[in-house]
């Protein structure tokens, strides 16, 4: 198996410049070589120049949380993909639970967003997830395969065997509530099928699954033991350089 694990911090609306700044001078001299772990910052529009610019000749990648589908033209507020590749951005989320529940963003907006990131050479870390109901229902394996359906609609296997996807159970963010390993496996293994159907097995086992959702320095070992699960995408527990530090380095 070839995929390397890639560890992505999803700061959110947190961190200005400056603390920007601050955390990559703090985390810089010690990151994993990339090729056995990937070290991902994903910090908001306002902050990537500095982070850009902080983390040069670093091992750390840098990566937007949102952008739009266009690349210019009459679109008040949004960000162009086109000018994030420019700046030297690698990596995009999209489709996540804040962005699809508060911002109303539909399957067919973060397909189209998934197209416009990967025209424009950058990679898309596009989310997806169950709600607390949906589980409950026992209904989340359908409803996350059907997530993926959509959100792949038209794109090549090329384009999905570089993707990175992370599942994400809406429950389990920044509640403290962790999915369990076994139960993120369970769930990453579904998505990773759901590609061999969709495309082939070679592009299957290409796409790097992510799981998210409370991942700490205390579960990230357990979680990436795991077949199915390359990585973590982390919110609370990226904002603080030393335990940033602990989950890119879990394999010390
Ligand atoms: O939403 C998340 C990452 O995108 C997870 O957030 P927490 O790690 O804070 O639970």
């Amino acid at each position: 198996m070839s995929r390397t694990p890639i560890i992505a911090g999803n700061w959110k609306l947190n961190m200005n410049p400056k603390e920007t700044v601050e955390f990559v001078n703090a985390v810089k001299d010690q990151l994993p070589d990339p090729s056995k772990v990937e070290s991902v910052i994903c910090a908001p529009a306002v902050d990537l120049d500095a982070l850009l610019k902080a983390a040069e000749g670093s091992n750390l990648h840098v990566g937007a949380e949102n952008c739009y589908w266009e690349n210019s033209g009459a679109f008040t507020g949004e960000t162009s993909p086109a000018v994030l590749k420019e700046m030297g951005v690698q990596y995009v989320i999209i489709g996540h639970s804040e962005r699809r529940d508060y911002f109303h963003e539909t399957d067919e907006d973060i397909n189209k967003k998934a197209k416009a990131i990967f025209a424009n050479g950058l990679t898309p870390i596009l989310c997806c997830g169950e709600s607390l109901e949906i589980r409950e229902a026992g209904k989340e394996k359908e409803w996350v395969v059907s997530q993926i359906k959509a959100d792949l609609e038209g794109l090549t296997s090329e384009q999905v065997s570089k993707l990175v996807i992370a599942y994400e159970p809406i429950w389990a963010i920044g509640t403290g509530k962790t999915a369990s390993s076994d139960q993120a496996e369970e769930m990453c293994k579904t998505i990773r099928e759901t590609v061999k159907d969709l495309y082939n097995e070679e592009t299957a086992e290409n796409v790097r699954i992510q799981y998210g959702g409370s991942v700490k320095p205390a579960n990230i070992k357990e979680l990436m033991a795991k077949p199915n699960i390359d990585g973590g995408l982390v919110g609370g527990a990226s904002l603080v350089p030393d335990s940033y530090l602990a989950l890119v380095n879990y394999q010390d």
